[in-house]
């Protein structure tokens, strides 16, 4: 049997790199499983912090190592697609954040015209910009909590409108609230403030990642997750929990094992389980999201209420991450579950084309 060849894309340009090369090692491992073995063959691609792609001998290097690759004295380069890249069958990309999960590769693959794992262009920009996704949420008529968007302009750019917003901020979401920058994943460059002084700190960081901002009114909530699989039909696995000792549910509790812990199944009543469940495929289709997504939510049990924080259209498939683990729990092996999604990446590609 000719063995399809898969290309593991991974690393990128992105504040979610390191957590990248992780779920990347752990792909990879699965797709060369005994299950997968004689059916895929596995060529690596490492996209290094500043952009240039690097071939599947680099990229094996660094998935053994675990190791980014320096990009220090690195001059910008032209954008070259490693010879390898010609003969890949399906794409695999397992990039976190701007530059990869946002719509961004997902359209240079789609010109490529071969299949792809995962959300195309208009899912995975719509699930990577939380302002964008919050306004179609609402629209779709998904509880959520209260936000205001922002921009780096107002932020940085006229110190005297900074004390009215920070004004605006207080008196519409009070304290705490949660800063964010838009466009990124992995709580990487959140901050959870409870003053003004925090408030200012925090717009001024999450500024320097990116241009859009978004702040949220935080919530004391339980916090849970459902993974979602499929295409046109996608179905939605075992709800989960995650309880934690620290602060929020930061990088250094998400990464660091025994920080944080994931209770599969989430001990809740089975209404508001399946409550999770349908509240997470109605937001994977109104972002027309395909392959897979993991959608965040937080359960206020003092009200009863459901609301949604967001979806992740390439969520992490660390040790220490939800969407394998659901799954798992819902009867699906981690290599069971990356042979299903190639086979979703083909199954859409073999769909009519509009032109
Ligand atoms: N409005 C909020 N109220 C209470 N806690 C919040 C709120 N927003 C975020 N948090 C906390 O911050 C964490 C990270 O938030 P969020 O999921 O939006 O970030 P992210 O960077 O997209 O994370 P990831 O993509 O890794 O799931 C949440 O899991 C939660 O612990
Ligand atoms: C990778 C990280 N953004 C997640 O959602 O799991
Ligand atoms: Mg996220
Ligand atoms: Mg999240």
């Amino acid at each position: 049997m000719t063995k399809l060849k898969v290309g593991l894309l991974f690393g990128g340009r992105s504040g979610e790199h390191e957590v990248s090369i992780v779920s990347a090692k752990a792909i990879s491992e699965a797709l060369t499983a005994e299950e997968n073995a004689n059916k895929y063959e596995l060529l690596p691609f490492y996209i290094k912090k500043d952009g240039s792609w690097q071939g599947p001998d680099i990229a094996r290097q660094v998935l053994s190592s675990g190791e980014a690759l320096s990009c220090e004295n690195s001059q910008p380069t032209l954008w070259q697609f490693p010879a390898a890249a010609e003969t890949i069958d399906v794409w695999f990309p397992i990039l976190h954040g701007p530059n990869g999960e946002d719509g961004t590769i997902q359209g240079l693959l789609s010109l490529m015209q071969v299949p792809f794992v995962g959300s195309g262009v208009l899912g995975s920009a719509a699930g990577m910009d939380k302002i964008g996704m919050k306004s179609i949420f609402a629209q779709a008529g998904l509880p959520q909590v209260k936000y205001m968007a922002l921009t780096r302009e107002q932020i940085w750019s006229n110190p005297c409108i900074f004390p009215k917003l920070c004004d605006d901020i207080e008196q519409n979401l009070g304290y705490p609230c949660f800063v964010k920058p838009a466009n990124l994943g992995s709580s990487v460059g959140i901050a959870k403030v409870r003053s003004r002084s925090e408030l200012e700190a925090a717009l001024d960081s999450a500024a320097s990642y990116d241009r859009r901002i978004i702040v949220e009114a935080g919530v004391n909530a339980r916090e849970v997750e459902c993974a979602v699989l499929g295409n046109e039909n996608p179905k939605a696995s075992t709800v989960g929990e995650i309880t934690y000792e620290s602060d929020f549910y930061d990088y250094e509790t998400k990464y660091t094992s025994g920080k944080a812990d994931l209770l599969i199944p989430a001990p809740l009543p089975d209404a508001v389980i399946s409550q999770i469940q349908s509240s997470a495929i109605q937001a994977f289709t109104t972002l027309d999201c395909a392959g897979l997504a993991r959608v965040d939510f937080f359960y206020v049990e003092a009200t009863g209420e459901v609301l949604i924080n967001e979806i992740n259209t390439l969520p992490g498939f660390t040790a220490t991450s939800m969407y394998p683990q659901l799954w798992a729990s819902s009867g699906v092996s981690f290599p069971e579950l990356v042979d299903k999604l190639v086979r979703l990446a083909i199954e859409l590609n073999s769909e009519p084309e509009t032109t």
